[in-house]
């Protein structure tokens, strides 16, 4: 059975600031790095094989440090970036106008193709983030892959897997470094396919980010 481990990138300085990111880029904090260090404490008897990470920078960090604790390369996927939220990116959450809340509003509460300006609706984050797991299964036997990826994209991914919509995303809390992880499995019982085995956990973190919605 092919387990795939889930791990949202380390606390960024905009993560910390409430700003939107997307697929804006902002550095680790000291915090994001040591959470990363933490991962790779955890992770490094887990038999992983490959680091994959959405190719933005502060996934590519955060992967670094997990994979030089398992021993392993990083290989980069643009599918598993950060939902692009157009012209709100860089924005401090705070600072937004009620037309721009109303943008923000069309995503989180599952508008069919709602999207703010310029930016990627939910059902296109969800088609290219399950064509990036869906990759995984093309790796060679007995891989264990772990990916690194974002808090909208992996919560959404997450929630479809489920069988829920993708804003579902809003109601699972994927806090920076936590680690998640989906089985693909066969069996007779069931229709082969994704199981959420774990979501969230943060137990390795002795510092865990809070969410920037709850600062
Ligand atoms: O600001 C954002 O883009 C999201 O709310 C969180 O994205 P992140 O997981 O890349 O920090």
């Amino acid at each position: 059975m092919l387990q795939v481990y889930l791990v949202r990138h380390g606390e960024t300085r905009w993560n910390a600031e409430r700003r939107i990111q997307g697929q804006s880029d902002s550095p680790l904090t000291a915090k994001g790095e040591r959470q990363a260090v933490q991962v790779g404490e955890r992770v490094r008897t887990y038999g992983i094989t490959h680091v994959i990470a959405s190719d933005l920078g502060r996934t590519r960090r955060t992967a670094e440090i997990i994979a030089d604790a398992c021993g392993c390369g990083v290989t980069l996927d643009a599918r598993l970036r950060e939902l692009d939220m157009g012209v709100l990116e860089q924005r401090h959450l705070d600072s937004l106008t009620a037309e721009e809340e109303e943008w923000r509003r069309l995503v989180v509460n599952g508008t069919p193709d709602g999207r703010i300006p310029q930016g990627e609706s939910m059902q296109e984050l969800s088609e290219r983030m399950h064509a990036g797991l869906a990759a995984c299964l093309d790796l060679p036997p007995g891989s264990r892959p772990l990916l690194v990826s974002h808090g909208i994209a992996l919560g959404c991914l997450v929630s479809t897997i489920l069988g829920l919509p993708a804003h579902a995303e809003r109601r699972l809390r994927l806090r920076n470094c936590s680690i998640s992880r989906v089985d693909y499995q066969e069996s007779l019982w069931l229709a082969p396919g994704w199981v959420v085995e774990t979501a969230g956990d943060i137990s390795h973190l002795d510092t865990p980010a809070l969410d920037e919605l709850q600062r």
